[in-house]
């Protein structure tokens, strides 16, 4: 049912990296570059990487927690699995 559900607000990640799997030919993965909205397009058999905000802070700025957003497609159902590493 993804006309039921919200997908998930505009955010950055506070560890230190997130892998993220997609779901082949369902885009739902949005990055915020320069104001706009760009959308990640799954790769098959490949992961996202993620920086989160522990990095960024660690790498004073070098490497950018990127402010992400999910969101749904009426259409079509889509399933991401995320796990997230805080650095402890
Ligand atoms: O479902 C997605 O593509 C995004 C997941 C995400 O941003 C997160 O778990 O922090
Ligand atoms: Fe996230």
């Amino acid at each position: 049912m993804p006309d039921k559900v919200l997908g998930l607000s505009p955010h950055s990640d506070t560890g230190t990296i997130t892998l993220l799997m997609q779901e082949d030919n369902v885009t739902g993965l949005q990055i915020r570059k320069e104001g706009e909205w760009v959308p990640v397009k799954p790769i098959p058999n490949a992961l996202v990487v993620n920086v989160g905000d522990v990095i960024e802070i660690l790498s004073n700025g070098k490497y950018k927690s990127i402010e992400h957003r999910a969101i749904t497609i009426e259409t079509k159902a889509r399933i991401s699995f995320a796990t997230s590493r805080c650095g402890s």
